[in-house]
């Protein structure tokens, strides 16, 4: 059985008055084995965010299903969907959502808080993850006190110290410079490596290249996928740039 299954997803919006419908996606259907790193490309517009937005359980499709583990989102009672989602998914967001006035190590605790866990189960889970990603000195400053490139390890702790089944990145390199991308990719990749499976939303082709698959969609629809293989970073990247370039053509889809 895969982790995810997103099966003949369709999303319409309605405006508040029944006015105007945007089909934001059509019929978008895929599989993620666990273990696996999909990174989810496609132009503005296309229904990423609004696939992004399905996957993390915050919004219900018009039509079609998607299970996680077997389990149906749309089965979830409302009142339920909040401890679902710190249960089973970790977020990391373009702009890191972490909360100002809270110190990075209380950020990072705050899912854990929510969960009821007690302090020393808490610390326990955070030694090791802060000096995975470097933060072990940081943890008492402030969001203002760090660079962005550390908000986002920040982030990242956060996201994983639930132990979640899937992390979901929503554009997580878009706020950082060059070299602080290059690190967050880094981690992203030990974490894969290690077995987290990771959907990844991005514009940027070099992060997308990292990932073992890309699936690019247009138009509400899955458009295409490149699978790694046993390709290299740089192989990858002139991949993903090619289907790029006929998905802005227009080009024939690949089935
Ligand atoms: N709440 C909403 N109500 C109505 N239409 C919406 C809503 N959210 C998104 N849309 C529309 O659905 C389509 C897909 O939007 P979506 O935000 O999913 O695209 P995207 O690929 O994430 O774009 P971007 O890369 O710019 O973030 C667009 O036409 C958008 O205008």
């Amino acid at each position: 059985m895969a982790l995810l299954e997103v099966n003949h997803v369709k999303k319409v919006y309605t405006t508040r008055f029944g006015g105007a419908r945007v089909t934001a996606l059509q019929d978008v259907s895929f599989a993620v084995e666990e273990g696996e790193y999909v990174a989810v490309m496609g132009e503005s517009g296309s229904g990423k965010t609004t696939l992004l937005n399905i996957l993390a359980s915050l919004d219900r499709p018009t039509q079609g299903d998607v299970l996680l583990n077997g389990k149906d989102l749309n089965h979830i009672p409302e009142r339920s969907l909040a401890a679902f989602r710190r249960r089973h998914l970790g977020f990391v967001f373009q702009d890191f959502n972490l909360l100002d006035s809270f110190s990075l190590q209380d950020n990072i605790f705050l899912p854990l808080v929510l969960s009821g866990k007690k302090y020393e189960e808490m610390n326990e889970r955070l030694q090791p993850i802060a000096r995975e990603l470097g933060i072990t000195e940081l943890l008492a400053k402030y969001p203002y006190e760090v660079s962005g490139g550390q908000k986002q390890r920040a982030a990242i702790a956060r996201a994983i110290i639930t132990e979640p089944a899937l992390i979901l990145a929503d554009e997580p390199t878009g706020a950082l410079d060059s070299k602080s991308s290059d690190d967050l990719l880094d981690v992203f990749a030990r974490l894969n490596a290690n077995g987290q499976t990771i959907i990844m939303v991005t514009h940027s082709t070099a992060a997308a290249s990292r990932a073992g698959r890309v699936l690019f969609i247009k138009d509400g629809m899955v458009y295409d996928q490149l699978y790694r293989g046993s390709a290299g970073n740089d192989e990858m990247y002139a991949r993903i740039a090619s289907v790029q370039t006929r998905l802005a053509v227009g080009g024939g889809r690949h089935e």
